[in-house]
This record gives C-alpha cells, sequence and structure tokens, in this order.
C-alpha cells in the first residue's frame, strides 16, 4: 500500500487522501472519559488459552517499519468472546525519551508511556487475519496501557533481543493481573487501512516497566527497512484520539 507515517506530509492528518477509512467513523484510538462509561454487567473476564509459550516455541520479533511486532502462533486466542478469536501479532506504540507519553488510548485525557497491543482474529468466520481485516467482526483486539515504574521482567524476555527469533514466553505475563477489569468498545485499526473492524478491550490497570527497559523499547528500532541508506529512529509511533461520536465505552467493573 502507499507509504504512511506518523508525522509529516504522510502524517495522521493525511491517511484518508489513500485510505478512506481513516477519515471514516468507528475510528480508534480514544479517549475513554468517565462520563461516557457505562456498567455492562455482561462482560465476562478475559479468558486467554495457551498464551504461557514454552521456550523452544521460537517467536519472530519483527520491525515493520511502524513498530516493533512479535508474530503469535495460532495455538494462543481468546475464548471468552462470541466467537473464537485467534492471537495473530503484538506490537507496541511509544513516544520517545524527549517526550515520553506515547499510548494511543488515553483515560480521562492521561496518556500512558506506551500501550501493548495483542491483535487476534475471527477464526471461527474467517480462514486468516488477511480475509477478517476488513470485517466488522473480524478482529478483536486487548489494549495494555504501560506505564514507567518497576522493573518488568516479562517485557525483559525480548527488549533484551535485536535478533529475529525470541524464545517463546509466557505472554499472559505482560497483561495487567486483572483481566476481569477493562474497558470494551467498537473501533478500528489505528494505522492504515483503518478499518472499523476491531472489538477493543482495554484493560483498566496498567502495568510497568523500567526506564530502562522504556529506553530500550524507543531506541529497539529504526523505521527504515533494511535496503534504505539512511536508518531513522522510529518513535511517537501513535495515533492522536479520535471522535467517540454516538459511541458508548461499556465497562466491565464498577467504579
Ligand atoms: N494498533 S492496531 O490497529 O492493532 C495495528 C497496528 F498499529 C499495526 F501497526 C499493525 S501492523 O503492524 O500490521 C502495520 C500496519 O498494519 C496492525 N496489523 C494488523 C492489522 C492489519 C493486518 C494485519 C495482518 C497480520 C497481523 C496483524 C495485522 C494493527 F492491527
Ligand atoms: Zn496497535
Amino acid at each position: 500500500g502507499v507509504k504512511w507515517t506518523y508525522k509529516g506530509p504522510e502524517g495522521e492528518h493525511h491517511w484518508s487522501k489513500h485510505y478512506p477509512f481513516c477519515g471514516g467513523t468507528f475510528q480508534s484510538p480514544i479517549d475513554i472519559k468517565s462520563e461516557l462509561l457505562r456498567f455492562d454487567p455482561a462482560l465476562r473476564p478475559i479468558e486467554v488459552q495457551n498464551y504461557n509459550l514454552a521456550p523452544d516455541e521460537q517467536l519472530t520479533l519483527g520491525n515493520n517499519g511502524h513498530s516493533l511486532q512479535i508474530s503469535l502462533p495460532p495455538k494462543m486466542y481468546l475464548s471468552s468472546l462470541r466467537h473464537r478469536y485467534t492471537a495473530a501479532q503484538l506490537h507496541f506504540h511509544w513516544g520517545s525519551s524527549s517526550r515520553p507519553a506515547g499510548s494511543e488510548h488515553m483515560v480521562n485525557s492521561r496518556q500512558y508511556a506506551a500501550e501493548m497491543h495483542v491483535v487476534h482474529y475471527n477464526s471461527e468466520k474467517y480462514p486468516n487475519i488477511s480475509m477478517a481485516v476488513d470485517k466488522s467482526d473480524g478482529l478483536a483486539v486487548l489494549g495494555v496501557l504501560v506505564e514507567v515504574g518497576d522493573f518488568n521482567p516479562a517485557y525483559e524476555q525480548f527488549l533484551k533481543f535485536i535478533n529475529v527469533q525470541v524464545p517463546g514466553f509466557n505472554v499472559r505475563a505482560l497483561l495487567p493481573t486483572r483481566l476481569d477489569e477493562y474497558y470494551r468498545y467498537d473501533g478500528s485499526l489505528t494505522t492504515p487501512p483503518c478499518y472499523p473492524s476491531v472489538l477493543w478491550t482495554v484493560f483498566k490497570n496498567h502495568v510497568t516497566i523500567s526506564q530502562k527497559q522504556f529506553l530500550a523499547l524507543t531506541t529497539a528500532l529504526y523505521s527504515s527497512n533494511a535496503q534504505d541508506s539512511v536508518a531513522i529512529p522510529l518513535h511517537s509511533n501513535f495515533r492522536k484520539p479520535k471522535l467517540i461520536d454516538s459511541r458508548v465505552v461499556l465497562v466491565s467493573f464498577k467504579e
């Protein structure tokens, strides 16, 4: 597809020129404001299956020019939603060492240091993620807000790796302890083509990584692919919050 960036002439205000959905409705991320929230007792705790990967399960760590991503095996899936959603990859959004705030979702206009997304697709209805990516019930993404604080051994598993293969690790440990407290809304991919195909689950509780780990994340990548001559450090790869319109944000917890 057409090249896009987070800043400059191909930045987010220009995405809709080549990717019309980016200028459409049901866009993500959003600023999750308390006055928009509605408690929904039907929202069950998120259940993850086979997230605890054995070390002999090699995972591919990649830089797709937009984010640090880890491809995930199809044995991993979510079992608590209407359909089975099978894991495809996880990736991050972050700020920069000079401007640390880089999460995509905000909570009452608070932007966190970073955000991790675990992308899943509806494997009951679609054979692969490419067929699911533009369907309204195609994707389910788990969002984890990341703050700088205590060292987090779970994140160390891959932040120390710069090669392309990382040993399997417990992906569940990257999530907050409580999977029963989350925000839920219908939204979109936060990158082009911005399809409104994502059932968003953003956990209420953030996780922490140390300043050193955060620096490793923000300096891990260069946005150029291999053959480009100059390597430009990749940072601030977050989209700004979009209008909520008439959408309601459901919450699984009482304040
Ligand atoms: N924030 S977000 O909306 O969750 C989100 C990203 F921010 C993001 F950068 C990516 S990307 O790394 O693929 C780069 C551009 O799509 C994705 N990819 C998903 C959706 C697109 C197709 C596809 C195919 C295989 C695996 C994952 C994905 C993405 F879903
Ligand atoms: Zn993302």
